[in-house]
């Protein structure tokens, strides 16, 4: 998988770097791009940003660089495009105003051979860079939540972490992608490790038995118990196929 990411503030995006995901870019496996907004600029002070038309507090993203850098995503500079497939890239917009992500369409999205990810900041990127997009990209503005942070690239880490992990290879370990919260749309059951006594805590004494059978009912009665305590949004929308008869009686 191709992943670009345009920010003014790239460094931001140095997380990139570490960890899983820095392993599977060395491997090959992710390729991520990471390039400045400003790179795109034609003027001395390498402006992005200028006032609202229609007046308003803060300062709105050019289209202009935008364009330009979006269009490197598209051309194959300075690499060959990754979709080959025909596919169109994705293009991301982190915004308080988009569609929520959830670890649905982060399996979604883990599918795709490119991903674009433009991190606006200020009041926001000019409306008529997604709609030009429109033409090239199949473009996605993406809410992480209800909330507001000062850019985007907070929320381009998080979805580039959630997305990436689920491509093949990045993970060593694919099971551990499988009891995960929200990935049998119920919340994940409680951990424990040693020691067995820990400042007069013991652990459930069902994960001492050595009985699968009772320690997969206890951890299931814990997702339905954590789940409905926590996420009862969840429990709503859970599909009745996928709960067993001791689930609806737990
Ligand atoms: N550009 C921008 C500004 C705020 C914000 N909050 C969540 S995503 C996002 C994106």
């Amino acid at each position: 998988m191709r992943i670009d990411v345009f920010s003014i503030f790239p460094e931001y995006l140095a997380a990139l770097d570490l960890s899983l995901i820095g392993k599977a870019r060395q491997d090959g496996i992710l390729d991520v791009r990471v390039q400045d907004l400003r790179t795109f600029t034609t003027d001395r002070h390498r402006t992005v940003d200028d006032t609202p038309y229609g007046g308003g507090a803060g300062m709105v993203m050019k289209p202009e660089p935008w364009a330009e850098a979006l269009s490197t995503a598209l051309s194959g500079e300075p690499a060959e495009n990754a979709s080959g497939r025909g596919e169109r890239p994705t293009l991301i917009v982190p915004s308080p105003a988009g569609e929520v992500f959830t670890q649905a369409t982060a399996y979604e999205l883990a599918e795709k051979q490119q991903l674009v990810f433009a991190c606006g900041r200020y009041e926001g990127i000019d409306e008529r860079v997604l709609e030009w997009a429109g033409e090239h990209f199949d473009v996605r503005p993406m809410s992480l939540g209800d909330y507001v942070l000062n850019g985007g690239e907070v929320a381009v880490l998080a979805m580039v972490e959630a997305i990436g992990r689920l491509v093949p290879g990045v993970v060593g370990n694919p099971e551990s992608l499988v009891e995960e919260s929200h990935s049998d749309g119920l919340l994940e059951y409680p951990v424990y490790t040693k020691p067995s006594q820990w400042r007069d805590r013991p652990i459930p004494d069902v994960l001492l038995s050595g009985n699968h059978a009772k320690i997969a009912r206890f951890r299931r009665d814990e997702q339905l118990r954590r789940t409905a305590e926590r996420r009862p949004d969840l429990i709503a929308k859970l599909d009745p196929a996928l709960l067993d008869k001791a689930d609806r009686a737990a």
